[in-house]
């Protein structure tokens, strides 16, 4: 049976998935589930403290996705319309395995798991690899004041951990197409061969 394309743009922070999933959306002409950030009211004190506030931050997050998610179920792929994110709900868990720990980190995951594993999941993932040096200039570039003297520390672990994350998902869902983009070589951004190039790729997955 032929799925609707539900597609998700992954990767760590300052990646490139808005971008890129706005770009696409525009182009393809598809309706595009941002998720929150600035509205998380934990933001700002989890970058200052992150042991006293992943917990709040991380479960914020969970909530609003869940919500997003039943949403984007019921507006567009139950009804088989095609639909971009700049995420996918698995992010989730991909920072909490950092951000939490002991009890807290295991409640958190069945929470995950009640909330979500009845719900569609994205089929196509566009996964933008990234340096640490790269996602430094444009994490810099974008110029959110509480991501100012992000630990390169954690930011390195992220990017280990999608890295492990995305083969883990690959095994776990083989009928999921994971499309990675080198985020060091391609620059969807200013070259618009790439971006068309990208472009193909999706055309070809949604047929
Ligand atoms: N391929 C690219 N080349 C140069 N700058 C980029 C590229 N992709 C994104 N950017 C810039 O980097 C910053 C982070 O991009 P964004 O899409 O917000 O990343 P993410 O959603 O993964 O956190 C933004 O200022 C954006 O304009
Ligand atoms: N600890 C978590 N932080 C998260 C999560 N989702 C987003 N974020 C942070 C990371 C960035 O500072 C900012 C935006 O994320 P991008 O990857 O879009 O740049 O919000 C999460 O689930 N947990």
């Amino acid at each position: 049976m032929k799925r609707t394309p539900f597609i998700a743009v992954e990767g760590p922070i300052g990646a490139g998935k808005t971008t890129l999933a706005s770009m696409l959306a525009e182009r393809i002409k598809l309706p595009i589930i941002k998720e929150i950030v600035e509205e998380n009211p934990f933001i700002d004190k989890f970058y200052r403290n992150m042991d006293d506030w992943s917990f709040q931050l991380e479960m914020f997050f969970l909530c609003n996705r869940y919500k997003q998610l039943k949403e984007t179920a019921s507006e567009y792929i139950n009804q088989g319309k095609p639909v971009i994110s700049d995420y996918h709900i698995y992010k989730n868990l991909i920072f909490s395995n950092r951000t939490l720990s002991g009890i807290e980190r295991e409640k958190y995951r069945q929470i995950y798991h009640v909330l979500t594993d009845d719900l569609p999941k994205p089929n196509i993932i566009f996964y933008i690899k990234a340096s640490l040096d790269t996602l430094q200039q444009r994490i810099a570039k974008r110029g959110r004041t509480f991501e100012d003297g992000m630990d390169p520390g954690y930011l390195q672990q992220l990017i280990e951990d999608y890295d492990a994350a995305m083969a883990d998902l690959a095994t776990r869902e083989p009928s999921t197409v994971i499309i990675a983009i080198d985020g060091n070589a391609v620059d969807f951004v200013e070259n618009k061969k790439q971006f068309e190039e990208i472009v193909s790729q999706l055309k070809e997955h949604m047929e």
